[in-house]
């Protein structure tokens, strides 16, 4: 803000003698003051951006309350953050300094992986061949890695090792401490480098969708310095987490690009490119120590959360009327390259088989008859790669028989299920929308988006004249 302005609004101002800065105020608390300043007013203008876009929507009568739901990592947090980017971008980007945290502990946890699967090949290593466990036949259970890591790979995992302090930092940071909602934040283990891997593999962090993670952040990044855009992020700051994680850079992609390192991975199944929060590929921009995320960078981070849809068993009980009593429709997310994966929470059932049970108990449901039911066929781009990479669809579905295994024939083959549940357990007649989507890519999302909202705010005039 400049000085200038601020004095002339000094002597109009009646209560300006208590809001005046102190006589005694020297350069830097004056500077740091009026950024202080202009930190709260950029954040004040993004509340007011999306009030007032709320206010415009209801204006025209055109509040559409649309719930998501889905299987966790479906995509519902992501397509949340287009609706947001779409609607509110200041309100979206006021909150970069929170999501680089969030890109952080995701790419602090990505290299953790790494390590744990070097750690298990190494204790698979170091247990004697007359020890190793054997089928009926004699014959090694699974057949003894040929992989053999050097000196030099031993080294670069101690190296990597103050990571996992950097994670406990971030978490801690990210962790709404006191706020009374610490139960229901599952907090990641302290890391243990010795452990089998698969123990940490399905705990994340996770936040209450009813609660203000990002505000808690912010007001714990204190001493700002540098900001931008409406975010504090203190790049000078001694414990940020960024330095170490600069500091980490270049090992870091030594490691990861190591073919010994992305066998030993492949050999124990861990394709770390289609999970979450994935930026080992950028590892150049996203771990130097000016890192700002993108709005891409943003879409990709993953963060867990806890709310409503983890409820999705208990739909059936009266209870939950009320929760749907004024929603306008209900966007449904199906995350179809998971066609080859497990839940985490319970590794008999594959994930995709998951999504159409729960696609068929919403469908069903009588509370929702009358609901508008959208259908999100995502994470598009993870199958199409999965695919080329000839990963076999019928291999997991076994009813997909000898079709084609590409994108053509699979996406046909899985809407027309959807479509089919759709139809059958339907108690009224409504129609099926449906769509393929790739919601980290927001351009194309967002054109899904619009249409959605044009076609529900139709259909909710259309219903409002039947009724009057
Ligand atoms: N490549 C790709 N990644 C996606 C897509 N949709 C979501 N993701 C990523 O998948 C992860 C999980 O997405 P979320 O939006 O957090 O999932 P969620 O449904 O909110 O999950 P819970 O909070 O656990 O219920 C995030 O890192 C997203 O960036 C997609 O279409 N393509
Ligand atoms: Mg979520």
């Amino acid at each position: 803000m400049p000085i200038a302005a601020l004095s002339a609004s000094t002597k109009d101002d009646p209560l300006a003698h208590i809001t005046a800065p102190p006589v005694s105020e020297t350069d830097a608390d004056r500077r740091a003051r009026l950024e202080a300043e202009a930190e709260a007013k950029r954040i004040s203008d993004a509340i007011d951006e999306e009030i007032s876009a709320e206010e415009r929507a209801a204006k025209k009568g055109q509040i559409v309350k649309i719930l998501l739901l889905g299987q966790s990592e479906s995509g519902k947090s992501t397509t949340l953050k287009n609706f947001q980017l779409m609607h509110s971008p200041k309100a979206f980007r006021a909150e970069r300094a929170s999501w680089r945290a969030v890109i952080q502990l995701n790419v602090v946890r990505s290299i953790r992986i790494i390590l744990e699967a070097l750690a298990e090949h190494q204790a698979q290593q170091n247990v004697p061949v007359h020890a190793r466990p054997t089928t009926a036949n004699g014959s090694p259970v699974t057949p003894p890695s040929d992989i053999r890591l050097t000196p030099d790979h031993l080294k670069l995992k101690m190296r990597l090792t103050p990571l996992l302090q950097v994670e406990e930092v971030l978490i801690k940071k990210l962790s709404p401490a006191g706020s009374g909602e610490t139960e229901a934040t599952q907090l990641a283990a302290a890391a243990n480098l010795t452990g089998p891997l698969g123990r940490y593999k399905d705990k994340e962090l996770a936040v209450n969708s009813s609660f203000a993670w990002k505000g808690v952040f912010n007001r714990l990044m204190t001493n700002t310095r540098d900001s931008f855009e409406g975010d504090a992020i203190d790049y000078d700051s001694s414990d940020d987490p960024g330095r170490v994680i600069s500091a980490c850079c270049e090992d870091m992609i030594r490691l990861w690009t190591d073919p010994t390192i992305r066998r030993l991975l492949s050999e124990q199944a861990i394709r770390l490119e289609d999970m979450g929060g994935f930026f080992l590929d950028s590892l150049e921009r996203v771990a130097s120590l000016r890192y700002t995320p993108s709005d891409d960078d943003i879409l990709r981070a993953r963060l867990k959360t806890l709310g409503v849809t983890e409820y999705r068993f208990n739909i059936k009980e009266a209870a939950w009327a009320p929760y749907f009593d004024d929603v306008n429709a209900i966007l449904f997310l199906a995350p179809i390259s998971a066609f080859d994966q497990a839940l985490a929470e319970d590794p008999a059932v594959n994930r995709l088989e998951d999504s159409v049970l729960l696609w068929k108990s919403i469908v069903s449901n009588a509370l929702l008859s009358k609901t508008n039911i959208v259908l999100f066929l995502n994470k598009v781009d993870i199958l199409r790669q999965k695919l080329e990479s000839g990963v076999k669809f019928a291999d997991h579905i076994v009813s997909y028989g000898n079709r084609p295994n590409d994108m053509e024939s699979t996406s046909h083959y899985l809407r027309r299920k959807f479509a089919q549940i759709h139809k059958e357990h339907s108690t009224k007649d409504r129609t099926f929308y449906c769509h393929f989507t790739t919601v980290t890519d927001p351009k194309a999302t967002q054109h899904i988006l619009i249409d959605l909202q044009d076609t529900l705010v139709r259909k909710n005039l259309a219903q409002s004249h039947l009724v009057a």
